[in-house]
């Protein structure tokens, strides 16, 4: 019975994609953004040539800080205008010179047991936002969390970062032992003009991410100005990334954050087309508000992962012990129903590679998504689905990806993910704008090694998956909206 369903189901699923609102939707665009003030320089450059974008683009990345909030491109221009996000770009030298800067980055990165770190990608990216403002003669007092400690917790102090930010800035960093207090005080008041103060871990106080208003302004009264540049704890309203902008002004935007924006909000809402999705990931019920927003935007979905059994088994085909939420069954009919009524074309993976065991070790084999027998469970897409989905990617201009396709930490199931990393890295070479959306997709594309070549790769895992969801970050809402320009 399974293996006579499976081709129904399949075709039942590609369903043709739709691009015929493609052109309208892009001049649309342009002729809005061309109706936006001028932003600042670095994301100019950003997002010109990666995203390539009309000759008005240089304005786009205020534009899509604005679509935090209204995802899609319904409301009027003068809205869009403003609801647009002041950056660090938009203030000038005098702005800068002299002033004490509350700069709050992610540097939440991960360190081996000697405490060494083992992937720098989060200090190199916050590197352009600190250098911005201390070539501008500002006083940095840097701020982030390590981890989630439960209180002072000396494995998660911020002493090992000091060696490495020191050396990305080519100067020496100066480390507090402490986020508030008068020692801190002090260093602050020593602080010469381009320096840089690296403030203790801030979940050191349980106040941090409670957004204790009170404490909130003792980390404020450090500063004259803030910028938050932590686009992976965009998602948190804590008090160093949304509880100080009360007490700072102006609160502005880095250049990461903005960047992070510019990719995950305005190349989503405003693609190039056809623009395709590709979601995997362990569970469907994870992904659930991700599928659901994207489906109002992608012409292609691609799903893989684990997530895919729970659809099988809703269509009536047998999973063996694969991964399955039962209580998504009904959730899974209807996003495939969803799809087909939005004309997308959504694919599930033809053949699946399936194992007698959850182990880097189990025995494997090839077999059709329709013909996974009892004790065996499906750890990656086959290698018929790989090239379906290749093909399928072949046209596309836009392509987003978020969650492995497989089991990848096991080399003998990470070939799904690694097929498709490379896939990525080749139409990127042929100008398709690829957007990698964090957490373990970025992990893949960085073991495949093809991770400078995507368009853009998240810094946050969280944070990206709720951009993706359309929900709003109150670490970006809370920032101070651009000067209106009347239109
Ligand atoms: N077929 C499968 N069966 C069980 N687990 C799977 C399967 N395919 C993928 N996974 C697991 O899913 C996990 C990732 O799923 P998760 O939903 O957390 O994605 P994610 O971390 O959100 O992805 P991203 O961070 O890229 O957004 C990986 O650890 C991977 O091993
Ligand atoms: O690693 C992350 O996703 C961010 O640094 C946020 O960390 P959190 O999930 O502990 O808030």
């Amino acid at each position: 019975m399974a293996s006579a369903t499976a081709p129904t189901t399949l075709s039942l699923l590609k369903t043709a994609a739709s691009t015929s609102s493609s052109s309208s939707s892009s001049s649309t665009t342009r002729a809005r953004v061309s109706l936006l003030p001028v932003s600042s320089a670095g994301l100019r450059a950003a997002s010109i040539g990666r995203l390539g974008f009309a000759p008005a683009d240089p304005l786009f990345s205020h534009h899509v800080a604005s679509k935090i909030r209204s995802f899609g491109f319904g409301k009027a221009s003068r809205a869009v205008v403003s609801m647009a996000k002041k950056s660090v770009g938009d203030l000038t030298g005098a702005d800068l010179k002299g002033k004490r800067v509350f700069v709050r980055a992610d540097l939440n990165v991960p360190l081996d047991d000697n405490q060494n770190i083992t992937d720098d990608t989060r200090i190199r990216a916050a590197i352009p936002t600190i250098k911005h403002l201390i070539q501008n003669g500002a006083k940095v007092i840097l701020s982030t969390h390590l981890g989630r400690p439960k209180g002072v917790t000396p494995k998660f102090s911020l002493a090992p970062l000091v060696p490495r930010l020191s050396e990305l800035l080519g100067i020496q960093v100066v480390k507090a032992d402490d986020s508030i207090g008068p020692e801190v005080e002090k260093l602050v008041a020593s602080l010469p003009e381009g320096g840089v103060l690296l403030l203790e871990n801030v979940r050191f106080y349980k106040e941090e991410e409670k957004n204790d208003p009170e404490h909130a302004k003792k980390l404020a009264s450090l500063a004259d100005l803030y910028v938050n540049d932590a686009f992976g704890t965009a998602h948190r309203a804590h008090a160093s990334t949304e509880g100080v902008t009360k007490f700072l002004k102006p609160s502005v935007a880095g250049f990461l954050l903005q960047k992070e924006l510019d990719y995950l909000v305005g190349a989503v809402s405003n693609p190039k087309r056809p623009f395709a999705a590709i979601v995997g990931g362990s569970k469907v019920s994870s992904k659930i508000g991700v599928i659901e927003s994207l489906l109002e935007k992608v012409d292609v979905l691609l799903l893989g992962g684990g997530m895919i059994f729970t659809f099988y088994k809703a269509q009536g085909l047998s999973v063996g012990s694969s991964l399955v939420e039962e209580d998504k069954l009904n959730l899974a009919t209807s996003l495939l129903e969803k799809a087909k009524a939005k004309g997308v074309s959504l694919l599930l993976p033809s053949d699946v590679v399936i194992a007698d065991k959850f182990a880097p070790d189990a025995n494997s084999k090839v077999v059709p998504a329709s013909a996974i027998p009892d004790g065996w469970m499906g750890l990656d897409i086959g290698p018929e689905s790989v090239k379906t989905f290749s093909e399928a990617l072949e046209t596309t201009k836009t392509v987003i990806w978020n969650g492995p396709m497989g089991v990848f930490e096991f080399d003998k199931f990470a070939v799904g993910t690694e097929a498709i990393a490379k896939k990525l890295a080749e139409l990127s070479g042929k100008g398709v704008t690829t957007i990698i959306g964090g957490g373990d997709s970025v992990a893949a594309v960085e073991k495949v090694g093809v991770a400078d070549v995507m368009s853009h790769i998240s810094t946050g895992g969280g944070a990206s998956l709720e951009l993706l969801e359309g929900k709003e970050l109150p670490g970006v809402l809370a920032l101070d909206e651009a000067t209106p320009v009347a239109v």
